[in-house]
């Protein structure tokens, strides 16, 4: 396993699985855990300290509300955390949002946009391509993919502006 992808409930996976689908694509080896620091704060901080030893290189926290975990884990362990405030039905996400990036100086957590799963599978993937050459190949073929998608979308739209 390369990359930890952990939430603080299963009622965070519908936003999560974004994170598991794009590190899946580049067909790095991942998991997926329901993990608590309100709920089950001896096994968080067990997860924490061992996901380093375990193989893990860098780890994925969603929460949503009073959104801890992500800044706990960044406290028991050395490798990079990055946090995915996940927005719930009261304050779309704004309490999740700042509880997860506002880390007091010492212990950083990469936090993404609300809901922005995806971009912390492709930041994660990123990481570790830091190192991999292979990786970087295949990221630097994504962002082609990602260019060539929206300029295909200006073309048709300045077809279409073209006709009026
Ligand atoms: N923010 C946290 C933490 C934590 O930070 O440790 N543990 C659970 N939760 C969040 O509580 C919300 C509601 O959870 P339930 O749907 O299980 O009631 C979820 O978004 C979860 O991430």
């Amino acid at each position: 396993m390369k990359i930890g992808i952990v939430m603080g409930s299963d009622s965070d996976w519908p936003v999560m699985k974004a994170a598991a689908e794009a590190v899946a694509e580049f067909g790095v080896p991942f998991e997926a855990d329901v993990v608590s620091a309100h709920r089950m704060p001896t096994e968080m901080i067990d997860y924490g300290r061992q996901a380093a030893s375990r193989g893990i290189q860098v780890i994925i926290a969603g929460a949503g509300g009073a959104a801890h975990l992500p800044g706990m884990l960044a406290s028991v362990t050395p490798l990079p955390v990055i946090g995915v405030p996940v927005p719930l039905k009261y304050l779309d996400g704004m309490d999740s949002l700042l509880s997860i990036v506002q880390m007091p100086a010492g212990v950083p957590v990469a936090t993404v946009a609300v809901g922005g799963a995806r971009n912390a599978g492709l930041l994660a993937v990123r990481i570790l391509a830091a190192s991999d050459a292979g990786l970087r190949e295949k990221m630097m073929q994504f962002q082609e993919r990602l260019k060539e998608q929206a300029y295909a979308k200006g073309e048709k739209l300045r077809a279409e502006a073209a006709e009026l």
